[in-house]
């Protein structure tokens, strides 16, 4: 089975307005909202593939109940810790003419020293069902800088396949901690590197490092320029196609759920790659938030090329 874990769980509410101008009265057309958070939305382009999976994270308040509520009614199996604060709302602005999105993140409840110790026992006992375990998403306050480094130290232990998607410090320790798989997108790279991508170059240093520390899949989701690949035999570009851009909030997760249902299912490296690009594309076309089909995946797969940049 595959877990994944989200520790600042959200309410994702999405307004699409024919124009937003920052300083005025907008309009909102149209909008909708469901539970997320990055793990969550892995979990649901997981399932959407048909993949065996379980949601865990914190959840608390109002919002938290709303959050459950969504992912019951969209039939996702669910295990959350309740805490004593309110689980936050993300807000995404999709504007019609410039066709430009804007994110509103609220920064999330404060968690508790005795939460974080419930989290660390659940997440333990996970490890005996779980092959792969996805951390994804930022750090609500409370928590320490390592925490992600905690949860993969104790289960690499146990055997499991831990994938880490954060920012920041809590990215830069976890990878000191070596977890199975890592996607970075460019403006993590930069701040992992220190100083902007200006070329493939240094990308391919930058992931040769990552990958020579031990961590198996190093994968730098690139936007529409698609994805490139590090593992022990070498390093592999996958172009995203050509799509008419909708919503790409939540990319990154469908990327990460393509990548690990496919290592799951044993497919090759190669295979699993071309699957994280093809789900990431296909949510970019769409208006909601990591919701693909299978079908449009497997059919856009069809137009996806993966090159061997170098041999390792
Ligand atoms: N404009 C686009 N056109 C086609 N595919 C896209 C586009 N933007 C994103 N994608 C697809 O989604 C994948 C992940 O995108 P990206 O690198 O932007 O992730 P991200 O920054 O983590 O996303 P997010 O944080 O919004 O979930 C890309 O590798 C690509 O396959
Ligand atoms: O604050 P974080 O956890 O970094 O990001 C939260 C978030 O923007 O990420 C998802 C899209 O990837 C949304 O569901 C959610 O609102």
């Amino acid at each position: 089975m595959i877990t994944t874990v989200t520790l600042n769980a959200a309410i994702d509410q999405v307004y699409e307005m024919n124009s937003f101008v920052m300083g005025q009265t907008n309009r909102v057309m149209q909008k909708f909202q469901q539970g997320g958070g990055k793990g969550i939305n892995v979990a649901r382009v997981i399932k959407a593939l048909d993949g065996d999976v379980l949601i865990g994270g914190f959840i608390g308040g109002l919002n938290g109940e709303k959050i459950k509520a969504s992912l019951q009614e969209q039939r996702l199996p669910t295990s959350f810790i309740q805490i004593e604060g309110e689980s936050r709302i993300c807000l995404t602005v999709t504007d019609y003419q410039t066709k430009e999105m804007t994110e509103l993140l609220e920064e999330g409840p404060t968690i508790q020293p005795h939460e974080w110790k419930k989290m660390l026992r659940w997440v333990e006992v996970q490890a005996e069902s779980s092959e792969y375990l996805v951390l994804s998403g930022s750090l609500p306050k409370g928590l320490p800088p390592n925490a992600y480094a905690t949860i993969i130290h104790l289960l690499k232990q146990k055997g499991v396949r831990v994938t880490l998607d954060t920012s920041g410090e809590a990215l830069k320790q976890g990878i000191e901690a070596i977890p199975f798989a890592i996607k970075p997108n460019e403006d993590e790279i930069s701040q992992l590197i220190g100083k902007p991508v200006e070329k493939q170059e240094d990308l391919i240093q930058a992931g040769e490092k990552l990958r020579d520390l031990g961590i198996e899949h190093v994968c730098f989701s690139l936007g529409e320029k698609g994805a490139l690949f590090i593992n022990s035999t070498g390093i592999y570009q996958v172009n995203a196609p050509k799509i008419n851009v909708v919503n790409t909030v939540g990319s990154g997760d469908a990327f990460l759920a393509g990548l690990i249902y496919k290592l799951s299912q044993g497919a090759s490296d190669e295979e699993a790659y071309r699957w994280a690009v093809a789900c990431g594309s296909v949510n970019a076309g769409e208006k909601e938030i990591a919701k693909v089909q299978k079908e449009s995946v497997e059919s856009l797969l069809k137009e996806l090329q993966i090159t061997n940049v170098k041999v390792r």
